[in-house]
């Protein structure tokens, strides 16, 4: 850490804003940990049903969705969709992680881990 970043020297404004940066980031990982336990359920339905992971239906709808809230509130559009394609991706490896343990692969639970 250098002297200017040390937090003696730090503006008492930052340390205001960086701690409602941390709540917004604890709920960024809350909201996360929840919208996965969601899309698990969504994986092992699919599974169940012989369905593929991924719904480019739903993809198109959600995007167009999340660049219309984006473009609404001030956020660039892109990223916003580029966001979601983060989260996406990571939530179709374990759709397929899922289907693969449906299909009686021994792949341990998604339960606590992404
Ligand atoms: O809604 C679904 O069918 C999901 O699998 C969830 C989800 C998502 O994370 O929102 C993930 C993959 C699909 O392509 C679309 C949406």
């Amino acid at each position: 850490m250098t002297s200017e970043s040390t937090p003696s020297t730090m503006p008492q404004e930052i340390h205001a804003l960086r701690a409602s940066i941390d709540n917004i980031d604890a709920a960024l990982v809350h909201l996360l940990a929840e919208r996965f336990k969601l899309t698990r359920q969504v994986g092992q339905f699919k599974a169940v049903g012989n369905m593929p992971p991924a719904d480019p239906t739903r993809d198109a709808q959600q995007i167009d969705r999340l660049t219309r809230i984006a473009e609404s509130s001030g956020l660039d559009p892109d990223f916003a969709v580029q966001f979601r394609q983060f989260i996406v991706s990571e939530v179709i490896r374990q759709h397929e992680l899922i289907a693969r343990r449906h299909a009686g692969e021994e792949i341990p639970e998604l339960d606590t881990y992404a």
